[in-house]
């Protein structure tokens, strides 16, 4: 079984040794002894995984260590079936319940959306949304409701998604999150001390489910270092290109980050502001990750990403969460979500 225990020693020929060990290297630089390895072998960038060489053979674990070897490569992992049909079903049913009783005051209902001009005029502006780190809120798509807030069309096809601490205060996203096999993943990745910082529940709506536009989550989820943050995105039906799955830039995620988005000086009109821009990517560099429900796909914190408009006729509903390594990593206080009394950001490992 792969695990973090087996440390071997650092060869000075890592293309030699075979790689089934590994932990999470936070960029420790001179004083990490595999950094030359790290940097010679995987990247060169200052915050990676770290692959770790065994020295016997019963170690191996070889199909989990080029997993591995992947996630450090591209910034993204596929996980196939890693959560049963039952579970993606009990999220979904656990939704419709909290849809069904859905209230939310005509003046708190924005829309969601990466776009900046949109984000800063939507959710920049509202309250709702800074607030919302430790509460179950809804969001909306665009053009679902009139200038007063009135739902054009029926309120369970007009939301975009459901944030931020489904995590936190409902049972069934709680166990899913905290599942045996997600801490056990954790474990695996080497996470010494991961808490969660939020959760999002994203429709993707048949017809009018909005693109998410080429984003870093470390724009909005920044920590010093950076290398942090992890998502884990749980598809809860077959995401396709028809129906807007996730792409990804592959290897995108050594370079650090572009832009944030920070909480704005108090007397703004706006509560949150761009700091810094996202370039303009070629769509060509981008590949489509269609994946099955049940699939999980891990994310790294500085990855490029995006998914485009739902034109199809299905939805394409998905459970995310985001983890920080806390252990060494400092939180950003400029980040729009803050832990508060009422939550701190839970251990995953409860
Ligand atoms: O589900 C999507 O379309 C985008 C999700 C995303 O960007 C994330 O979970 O980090
Ligand atoms: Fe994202």
């Amino acid at each position: 079984m792969l695990g973090q225990g087996s440390r071997g020693e650092a060869g000075s020929q890592p293309c030699r040794a075979r790689v089934t060990s590994w932990c999470w290297c936070w960029g420790l630089g001179s004083s990490c002894p595999m950094a030359s390895v790290t940097q010679h072998h995987i990247q060169k960038g200052q915050n990676c995984f770290l692959l770790l060489y065994a020295t016997s053979p019963e170690d191996s674990g070889e199909e989990q260590s080029s997993r591995l070897f992947q996630f450090h490569k591209d910034g993204f992992l596929v996980l196939e079936q890693f959560f049963s049909a039952e579970e993606c079903d009990s999220m979904r049913s656990q939704i419709q319940r909290i849809v069904a009783g859905m209230e939310v005051p005509p003046h708190c209902r924005t829309a969601f959306s990466t776009r900046e001009e949109e984000q800063l005029q939507a959710q920049g502006s509202s309250d709702y949304f800074l607030t919302s780190g430790d509460k179950i809120r809804f969001f909306f798509e665009k053009g679902v409701l009139d200038e007063k807030g009135n739902f054009l069309i029926p309120k369970e096809k007009s939301i975009s998604k459901i944030g931020h601490a489904l995590h936190a205060y409902d049972p069934v996203f709680k166990q899913i999150t905290h599942s045996p096999k997600v801490q056990e993943l954790g474990r695996k990745l080497g996470l010494e001390k991961p808490v969660v910082v939020q959760s999002m529940y994203i429709f993707k709506q048949p017809g009018i489910g909005g693109e998410v536009t080429p984003h870093q989550d470390a724009t909005f989820l920044h920590t010093e270092p950076l290398g942090r943050i992890l998502g884990f995105w749980i598809a809860l039906e077959d995401a396709t290109q028809e129906n807007g799955c996730l792409w990804f830039i592959p290897g995108s995620h050594t370079n650090g980050i572009t832009r944030r988005m920070v909480r704005a000086a108090s007397g703004a009109s706006t509560c949150v502001e761009f700091v810094g821009s996202e370039p303009a990517y070629d769509d060509k560099q981008f590949i489509p990750l269609p994946i099955s429900k049940g699939g999980l796909i891990l994310i790294h914190g500085e990855v490029v990403h995006k998914s485009e408009l739902n034109s199809s006729e299905s939805s394409r509903h998905a459970f995310t969460f985001h983890v920080m390594e806390a252990k060494g990593t400092t939180w950003s206080k400029e980040n729009w979500l803050q832990p508060t009394p009422e939550l701190p950001f839970p251990s995953l490992y409860t």
